[in-house]
């Protein structure tokens, strides 16, 4: 019978908290690049992309706890959205939806990618699109629409609307998620994309 040595459990599990923590903070550094403020109360920002590498690189279940873990630390009042936001406040905003969604857009990617081919730099930066476009950009964007509708008290069709307009922009993201991914597979070969074990 084979066992685990409990110091490899521990170790592995420092270097998962180590990872949620990394991208949690990775979503701070880019609240630190400046947001474009649309009229309608949600602004374009780049943590966005944040959202679907935390996705795609760690997994459903330690992209979200990273994602919960940076909107924790927001909700206690840190500056770390773009702009330099942070509060309770930010979750009664019209853009409230898409911070909610933040954390299940992270563990949707991670899944869709968990569940995609990787064997390639280049299947993985495939999968990293598709799971980016259906948990970053579709699902992030449905938790969205939700919220103008519940908080800004939009129509369906006004808040479908005003989400198309980040449409483009994220889109492009997914793009970005994807080459990051290329570079990682080719510079780190034994990443586990998704958290695949
Ligand atoms: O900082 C906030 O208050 C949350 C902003 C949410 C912005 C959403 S995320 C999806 C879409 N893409 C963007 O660039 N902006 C919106």
């Amino acid at each position: 019978m084979t066992t685990t040595p409990s110091h490899t459990v521990s170790r592995g599990g420092a270097r998962s908290m180590a990872q949620v923590s990394l991208f949690a903070a990775l979503m701070a550094v880019m609240g630190l690049i400046p947001k474009i403020d649309l009229p309608f109360g949600v602004p374009i920002t780049i943590q966005s992309l944040g959202v679907m590498l935390a996705g795609v690189m760690l997994g459903p279940w330690r992209g979200m706890q990273s994602m919960a873990l940076f909107l924790a630390a927001v909700a206690v009042g840190l500056p770390l959205l773009s702009g330099g936001r942070g509060g309770i406040g930010v979750f009664m905003a019209p853009s409230a939806g898409y911070l909610i969604g933040y954390a299940l857009a992270a563990a949707v990617t991670g899944a869709i990618m968990a569940a995609l081919p990787q064997s390639t730099p280049r299947r993985a930066a495939l999968s990293a699109f598709i799971a980016s476009v259906l948990g970053g950009l579709l699902c992030l964007h449905a938790f969205g629409v939700l919220g103008l509708m519940l908080i800004a008290k939009m129509s369906l069709s006004q808040a479908f609307a005003v989400t198309l307009a980040f449409v483009p922009g994220d889109f492009i993201k997914c793009i970005l998620c994807a080459l990051i991914v290329h570079t990682v597979a080719r510079g780190l070969p034994d990443w586990r994309f998704g958290g695949r074990r």
